[in-house]
């Protein structure tokens, strides 16, 4: 996969340079280029913003800029349109399922907006070039896109095949199958007046894996309530209806 990040803060993005993304990069596995929207400026004073039509607070981001870097970051390819990812209060909830979907793609382009947002005709013009999904990190406004690109590009990196060491690791996560991960503990078994759940050191694997999975069901239905609606009938054997 090939990953290209737009932003007028390139630096923010060199946490993707650490741990498992680092690695996946440096291993071939992802192509990650970040580029400065400044770099696609023609004026002394390489502008990128101005005061937005029909008044109100703060700057809007010229589109002229934002075209001529999307053009240049488009890999030219036959098939299909490269995704245009573009970070925004007013996008589709992003989540592990959308995580998984875009992990199969060739490419993915990241547009990080500031300001007050892109000029909304750059999302209209990219439509022609790219298949374009406004996409929002949850219900909370950032001052712009990059946050959103890091946990995106991270939650989607480590979901590529040979990035995670032990892909088993990705099936029982949070959210993997609709539910909330199981708590996990380690040695020493009694810590602080806390010790380990006994049935974690029984070596009945039957029952631990049977206690998991109640934990995982008491969880998501005591944190959210929302996901337990949303469960797909068929994720839920009949031990799992016994736990509920
Ligand atoms: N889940 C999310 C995503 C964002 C986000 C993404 C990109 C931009 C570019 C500018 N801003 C600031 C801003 C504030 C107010 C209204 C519009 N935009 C962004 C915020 N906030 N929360």
């Amino acid at each position: 996969m090939r990953i290209d990040v737009v932003s007028i803060f390139p630096e923010y993005l060199a946490p993707l340079e650490l741990s498992l993304i680092g690695k996946a990069r440096q291993d071939g596995l992802l192509e990650l280029n970040v580029h400065d929207l400044r770099t696609f400026t023609t004026d002394k004073h390489r502008t990128v913003d101005d005061t937005p039509y029909g008044g109100g607070a703060g700057m809007v981001m010229k589109p002229e800029p934002w075209a001529q870097a999307l053009e240049s970051v488009a890999a030219a390819r036959e098939n299909s349109k490269p995704v245009l990812i573009v970070p925004s209060p007013a996008g589709e909830k992003f989540n592990q399922a959308l995580a998984y979907e875009l992990a199969e793609e060739e490419q993915l382009v990241f547009a990080c907006g500031r300001y007050e947002g892109i000029d909304e005709r750059v999302i209209d013009w990219a439509q022609d070039h790219f298949r374009v999904r406004p996409v929002s990190l949850g219900d909370y406004v950032l001052n712009g896109g990059e946050v959103a690109v890091l946990a995106m590009v991270e939650a989607i990196g480590r979901l590529l095949p040979g990035v995670v060491g032990n892909p088993e690791s990705l099936v029982e996560e949070s959210h993997s199958d609709g539910l909330l991960e199981y708590p996990v503990y380690t040695k020493p078994s009694a810590w602080r007046d806390h010790d380990v759940p006994p049935i974690l050191l029984s070596g009945n694997h039957g029952k631990i894996a049977q206690w998991r999975r109640h934990e995982q069901f008491r969880r998501t239905a005591e944190r959210r309530p929302d996901l337990m609606e949303g469960l797909d009938a068929g994720v839920l054997s009949r031990a799992d209806r016994q736990a509920l």
